[in-house]
């Protein structure tokens, strides 16, 4: 592993834990420049003068949206504006944006959405909290001020407070109107919208008193699962992907997960109104156990079976595709895999304000050969007749097209492209890029180095600065400087000559001509190459063949144009690149060899090579072990090697067969049960006598889906989908990759319970034990339901005589009570886990999903008693009044 490989992991570990920690105490995210969420915009540097111009010369300002389309700038002015149309979004807030779930009941559904119509549905009075120190920067107003103005142009009078030269650092407030929200229309299910984009960022919805209202709204809904909070973009890939109940999916890097939740809303869903349980999944992979864990928090609300997390490098994704999984004999194992890849982000400056002062062009051409790899491997693991989406939030055709345009080549007809834009109303897409510009930065200056530098040069750099302000100001620009050099004529690399564009803020290109913008990068130390042959030699890891564009003849081929490519201002978003290639054959031998070394030759971030040491002494050990053994692997043939030992029994496999997958952090969370390799086995036989008989379950109840964790001691009895347990588990997954999680918690043990089984139902799963159970499940009407969700020992005198009779003829113990009505609708989950005891009851379900059902219940039209009496009182005093 090199330098920078090291240097760039503990990087991504920084912002890791800085995510971690913020998720662990229910805050937001800091993003790597330590702003947090909306904090503070106005002190961030919204200005990068290496960006600006590196993606001026690139091409990025040279399209305009004109009447529903997209056509090339004719004028320098018209580039201008798109530029300048471009730097404006960038530097103003991002609206918050959310969707309601589409898998929840329909009536608690229209509900929510009745609800959500009242706060957002039409122009809100609000009092914005200004920011403290919004002095404009390069003369612009600062971000808040024009997240608000996008609502609504009024109110200039109080604005000018703060936008004058007032430095005063108490808080002050305007009267602002604020627009409705905007619906997403790519968003929706049977024709009902269920996207929204609010006119509001989301620190001012969770500042404002007088947004309060809407913020506990959503934040109760968000968690208890039916709303998601979800930026705008970051919904298009599950879309586009176009996955179907009931299907397999793969999400390759998934963590922290809002795609996931949004693919687990469509394939968990029921195929048919017969159905006991969901027959799709998704597999949500990450290379970092710790964010898989993450992933694992986010999902909880969603309570869904249909999840099974896990921890891989995706560039060596375990295939498992044999004929027997799901009857086809197609190459694959997923009907669709998302691949939305680790990449520079640069799309989400307007959330992240630290990427303004920590891009860097090398950035995206490191880690363009990992995402190809991945993208690869998805592609292998693909049914044939399948789709892949391959998407990031990078605006750099390093990361994008040129990834795109290697996939194409390499599985050479085995992927197409197709265009998903007509099935997605609303959407403002760019097409795709067929060429680009192949630049690379001259040198990569650390933070310290760069501080040290400005350090040394200040005074000097002040001058410079006031010289070139002058010049600027006369309308004149200053000639680049020339490159020093030693007395071998060649250039001195650890002296920075400064560049006269290295300033903050950057100027626009005073013109557009290609030189005059090459220039600008070149004095910025940019070397742009025209073809992969100019490449010097120790360039070659760094800026490799596939970044540079295709051939005229394959342009024509690969249609890039097919590509999403959406800029900031196109819908009010962050910069997002989405792409959707269909399946149509297997992959050659070629393609899925240079898969195999793609992978092996990538770091990615993960030491791969260690966990690959590992488990080839693991092998070498096991192998000799076995001598004269039958080969145990054979269904789960993975690299090309292994392929290659099967066809040929006696050869030594060249490379030896990688048995589990590398992790990013293999054995850091060793100590925690529901991290690491704990497979899921089946349970104890001996456990099952007592429980069947307490609950009064028939032989048709499928004990072999609940499991237990191979590590600890059974505590715990998790439901697992009948697919998830067929197509992954018994196909021996659990041998290939770390397992984090998956399946819904069906029984707990306990030791309270005397008389009776020592398993108590756990809320989590009770809907797939509840249509079994014969004995313990007792109904109750809307008003002892409602008595019964409460913390605490609740007195039986609470409840209504004919529910406190029933509960009295139970033994103490656990039982389920169900909404009288209700007892057989599997999906609305109107049960509830309790516990009987001798003069009272507990209620064992957790204060979000007791929020969730009580909301459940209005939505079902019920009133609750206290509740109706307030009302009454409320009315009679108004009318008084
Ligand atoms: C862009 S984020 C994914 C965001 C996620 N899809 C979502 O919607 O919330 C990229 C993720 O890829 C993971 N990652 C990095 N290298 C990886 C690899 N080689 N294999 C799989 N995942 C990887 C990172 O840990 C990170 O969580």
């Amino acid at each position: 592993m090199g330098k920078n490989g090291a240097r760039g992991r503990k990087k991504w570990n920084r912002k890791r834990k800085a995510e971690e920690g913020a998720e662990k105490q229910g805050k937001e995210r800091t993003n790597a420049g330590g702003y947090k969420d909306g904090q503070d915009y106005a002190a961030a540097k919204t200005s990068n003068p290496k960006f600006e111009a590196y993606y001026s010369l690139v091409g990025l300002h040279d399209t305009r949206y004109d009447n529903g389309t997209f056509v090339t700038c004719a004028t320098d002015a018209e580039k201008h504006a798109e530029r300048d149309l471009f730097m404006t979004t960038l530097r103003a807030t991002l609206p918050a944006s959310f969707r309601v779930d589409r898998s929840i009941d329909p009536t608690i559904q229209k509900k929510i959405l009745e609800e959500l119509q009242e706060y957002v549905g039409k122009e809100m009075e609000v009092e914005i909290e200004l920011p403290r120190r919004s002095e404009a920067i390069g003369g612009k107003k600062t971000c808040i001020d024009q997240g608000v103005e996008v609502a609504k142009e009024e109110g200039d009078e109080e604005q000018k407070t703060d936008n004058g030269d007032n430095k005063s650092s108490e808080a002050q407030f305007v009267k602002r109107t604020l627009a409705p929200a905007k619906p997403i229309p790519f968003i929706s299910h049977n024709d009902i919208t269920l996207g929204f984009q609010l006119s509001v960022d989301r620190r001012t919805l969770r500042r404002n008193a007088s947004l309060e209202p809407l913020h506990s709204f959503l934040k109760i809904q968000t968690d208890c699962g039916h709303i998601t909070r979800q930026e705008t973009v970051s919904m298009i890939p599950p879309v586009v992907l176009n996955a179907k109940e009931g299907m397999s999916v793969l999400d390759m890097c998934a963590a922290p997960g809002s795609k996931t939740c949004q693919l687990l809303e469509v394939v968990g869903g029921f195929t048919s109104k017969t159905e006991f349980e969901p027959h799709g999944y998704v597999v949500a992979n990450d290379a970092d156990p710790k964010r898989a864990y993450m992933l694992v928090n986010q999902l909880k609300r969603m309570n869904s079976p249909s999840v099974y997390v896990t921890s891989c490098d995706g560039q060596y994704f375990p295939i498992l595709d044999d004929k027997s999984i799901r009857g086809t004999d197609k190459e694959g194992m997923f009907d669709r895999v998302l691949c939305d890849v680790p990449c520079s982000g640069d799309g989400t400056i307007r959330k992240n304000p630290g990427i303004w002062k920590n891009w860097n062009q090398l950035g995206s051409l490191a880690l363009h050969p990992l995402q190809l790899s991945i993208a690869l491997r998805g592609a292998r693991l693909t049914h044939v007749g399948g789709y892949m989406v391959y998407s990031t939030c990078s605006m750099n055709p390093m990361e994008n097209e040129s990834v795109v345009a290697e996939l194409l080549r390499i599985t050479d007809g085995s992927l197409v492209l197709e265009d998903p834009r007509e099935r997605m109303e609303g959407l403002v897409a760019r097409p795709g890029w067929s060429t680009w510009r192949v630049l690379r930065e001259g040198k990569n200056r650390t933070r310290k180095a760069m501080k040290d530098w400005q350090k040394k040069n200040n005074k000097k750099m002040q001058e410079k600065r006031k010289e070139w302000e002058a010049k600027r100001a006369k309308g004149e620009y200053p000639e680049p400087q020339e490159r020093s050099t030693d007395e071998n004529g060649e250039e001195e690399k650890e002296k920075f000559t400064p560049s006269p564009y290295e300033t903050i803020p950057y100027v626009p290109p005073e013109t557009w001509d290609e030189d005059a913008l090459s220039e600008r990068t070149t004095s910025l130390g940019f070397v742009e190459y025209k073809n992969y042959d100019e490449v010097e030699y120790e360039w070659h890891r760094r800026v490799r063949r596939s970044c540079f564009p295709p051939t005229e003849e394959e342009a024509k081929r690969f249609e890039l144009h097919k590509c999403l490519r959406s800029l900031p201002q196109d819908m009010d978003t962050g910069g997002f690149f989405v792409t959707l290639f269909k399946k149509v054959k297997p992959l050659s031998k070629d393609a899925t060899e240079r898969m195999a070394a793609m992978a092996s030759e990538s770091r990615g971030g993960v030491d791969v090579d260690a966990d690959k040491k590992k488990e080839a002494a693991a092998d070498k050990k096991e192998q000799s072990a076995k001598e004269g053994e039958g080969d145990g692997d054979a269904v789960m043939s993975d690299s090309p090697a292994a392929e290659e030992k099967k066809s040929d029994e006696k050869s030594e496999p060249e490379e030896p067969v990688v048995k589990k997958a590398p992790t990013g952090k293999v054995g850091q969370h060793k100590h925690r049960a529901d991290l690491g390799d704990a497979d899921f086995i089946p349970s104890d036989p001996s456990i099952w006598p007592s429980i069947i008989e307490q609950y009064g379950l028939p032989p048709t109840f499928p004990k072999e889906q609940f499991m237990v964790r191979s590590t600890g001691d059974a505590k715990v009895i998790y439901f697992i989908t009948k697919s998830i347990k067929k197509e992954l588990i018994d196909h021996g997954i659990q041998n290939r990759v770390t397992v984090i999680n998956s399946g819904l918690k069906g029984f707990e043990r306990c030791s309270i319970q005397e008389n009776t089984a020592k398993y108590r139902i756990n809320q989590e799963a009770v809907q797939y034990v509840v249509p079994y159970m014969t004995k313990r499940l007792i109904s109750a009407d809307m008003d002892d339901f409602y008595a019964c969700i409460k913390d605490g020992f609740l007195n039986l005198n609470t409840f209504s005589d004919s529910f406190k009779k029933s509960i009295e003829e139970l033994e103490p113990g656990s039982f389920v009570v169900a909404l009288k009505g209700y007892e057989k609708d599997v999906a609305k989950k109107m049960y509830l886990s309790m516990w009987r005891r001798p003069n009272c009851v507990n209620c064992f379900v957790a204060k979000v999903e007791m929020e969730g059902l009580i909301s459940k219940m209005r939505a079902l039209g019920y009133v609750a008693k206290v509740q109706e009496t307030e009302e009454k009182d409320e009315g009679a005093a108004a009318s008084t009044a």
